[in-house]
């Protein structure tokens, strides 16, 4: 469904886990610094909300998007880390860099999420324009690191 018809940080809280004890490791791409920073901070604003522990939850950054698998896994790996969220922004640009970035840290970080046994959450937009992002960001259509957020609380919940 398209984030035109659902907006992002539109989500039911009914049933959902106590996470005051919960711990959460969150990567955040250096890339697209502006749309990254507003995704981080809708994800922990919504971590918060919910009860979770600011002491419970770790940030990490990484360069680029494509480094989000690497460093889900070095944080997934972490026994005392309940679920890790993944925070980019890949924007279309000339060529098909940017569907390889894409693929690969989709698949990257699924492959993490079934190693480890445990939610590592794709927080990760793939807008063709800034405005895109940006409306995705805390615009017109949410922000999808609250969508990431309450996902990774979801998930926890099985
Ligand atoms: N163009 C974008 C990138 N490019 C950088 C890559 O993610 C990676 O860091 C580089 O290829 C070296 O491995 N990254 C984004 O997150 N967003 C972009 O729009
Ligand atoms: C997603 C990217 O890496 C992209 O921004 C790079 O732009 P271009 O494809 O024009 O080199």
């Amino acid at each position: 469904m398209a984030s035109s018809i659902k907006n992002l940080s539109d989500y039911s809280s009914k049933n959902v886990k106590d996470i005051k004890d919960s711990t959460f490791a969150i990567v955040v791409s250096e890339w697209n610094e502006e749309v990254t920073e507003a995704l981080y901070e809708g994800a922990m604003e919504t971590l918060i909300s919910h009860g979770a522990d600011k002491k419970n939850i770790v940030r990490k950054n990484v360069p680029g998007s494509f480094e989000l698998s690497l460093a889900a896994q070095w944080m997934a790996q972490e026994e005392a880390i309940d679920a890790v969220i993944c925070i980019g922004c890949v924007v279309q640009g000339e060529t098909k860099h940017f569907d390889f970035i894409c693929d690969a840290v989709a698949h990257g970080i699924t492959n993490v999420s079934l190693k480890y046994n445990k939610p590592v959450i794709f927080g990760v937009l793939t807008p063709n324009t800034q405005k895109q992002a940006l409306d995705r960001a805390g615009g017109k259509h949410g922000n999808k690191g609250d969508e990431a957020a309450i996902t990774a609380i979801k998930m926890l919940g099985f």
